[in-house]
C-alpha cells in the first residue's frame, strides 16, 4: 500500500440548498473516517459557512474557487484570507469547468494557488485532457503544461493536491480504467521528479477524479499511484460517497 495518506474530495458544484445541504451534513457526519485517509467536502460558497458549523471535523471543507488577491474592489469574487476566517483549510483551483466557462488559464490557476497557499489554504489543484486531445495522444503534454502552470508559481508542494481530471470523464459516467489513470498519473509523478524534486514526486498526493462512484472506486484505488478521488456526482449521495472513503480499507 502507498505510504502516502489517501485523500477524498467531495466536488458539490453548484448543487444544493438550505435543506439538501442539512440532509448531506447528517449523511456525512455519519462516515467514520479511516486511519490515514483525509476527507474534504466542497459546498458552493454560498453554503459553506453553515457547512463547516454543522459538520463533523474529522471531515474537512473547501471552497471550490478563490481569487489572488486579500481583499479590495473585486465584485463577485473570494479570498483565501476570508476562507481562513471562516475556518475553511481548502480551496479546489482550476477544476476544468472554470477553465473552460470561466477561461481560466494554467498561469492565473497558478497564481490563485501562490496566493491560497500564502494565505494559509491547501489547495486540490485540477488537472485533465478534453477528449479531442486524448485523441489527438497530446494528453501528457496538456497535462504537464497544466501542472508546469502550478510549478511555475509555487516552491512548497506540502499543502498541493494534484487532482487528474480528464475532461471527457466529468459527469459523463465514463469513467477512466485504472491503468489509464495510473499511466498518467505516473507521467505527472516522473515529471515532478525531473522538474521539481524527488521528494515532491514521492510525496504528493495525485488523486484521480471523473465519474468515480461506488462501484468503480475500490478498484482504481488498487492503482499504487491513485492517491484518491475528487467525486462530483457521487458525492452528493452520502452512502455512495461513503464507499469511495472506504475504498482503500
Ligand atoms: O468534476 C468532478 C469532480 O471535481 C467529477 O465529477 P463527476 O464525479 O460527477 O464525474
Amino acid at each position: 500500500m502507498a505510504s502516502r495518506d489517501f485523500f477524498i474530495g467531495g466536488n458539490w458544484k453548484m448543487n444544493g440548498s438550505v435543506e439538501q445541504v442539512k440532509t448531506l451534513v447528517e449523511g456525512l457526519n455519519k462516515i467514520n473516517v479511516p486511519a490515514k485517509t483525509e476527507v474534504v467536502v466542497a459546498p458552493p460558497a454560498l453554503y459553506i459557512d453553515r457547512v463547516r458549523a454543522n459538520l463533523k471535523k474529522e471531515i474537512g471543507v473547501a471552497a471550490q474557487n478563490s481569487y489572488v488577491k486579500a481583499s479590495g474592489a473585486y465584485t463577485g469574487e473570494i479570498s483565501p484570507e476570508q476562507l481562513k476566517d471562516l475556518g475553511i483549510d481548502w480551496v479546489i483551483l482550476g477544476h476544468s469547468e472554470r477553465r473552460e466557462y470561466f477561461a481560466e488559464s494554467d498561469k492565473f490557476v497558478g497564481e490563485k494557488t501562490a496566493h491560497a497557499l500564502k494565505a494559509g489554504v491547501s489547495v486540490i489543484a485540477c488537472i485533465g485532457e478534453k477528449l479531442e486531445e486524448r485523441e489527438k495522444n497530446i494528453t501528457n503534454e496538456v497535462v504537464t503544461r497544466q501542472l508546469k502552470g502550478v510549478a511555475d508559481e509555487i516552491k512548497d508542494w506540502t499543502n498541493v493536491v494534484v487532482a487528474y481530471e480528464p475532461v471527457w470523464a466529468i459527469g459523463t459516467g465514463k469513467v477512466a480504467t485504472p491503468e489509464q489513470a495510473e499511466e498518467v498519473h505516473v507521467t505527472l509523478r516522473n515529471w515532478l521528479a525531473s522538474n521539481v524534486s524527488k521528494e515532491v514526486a514521492d510525496s504528493v498526493r495525485i488523486i484521480y477524479g471523473g465519474s468515480v462512484n461506488a462501484k468503480n472506486a475500490a478498484e482504481l484505488a488498487t492503482k499504487p499511484n491513485i492517491d484518491g478521488f475528487l467525486v462530483g456526482g457521487a458525492s452528493l449521495k452520502p452512502e455512495d460517497f461513503n464507499t469511495i472513503v472506504q475504498a482503500r480499507s
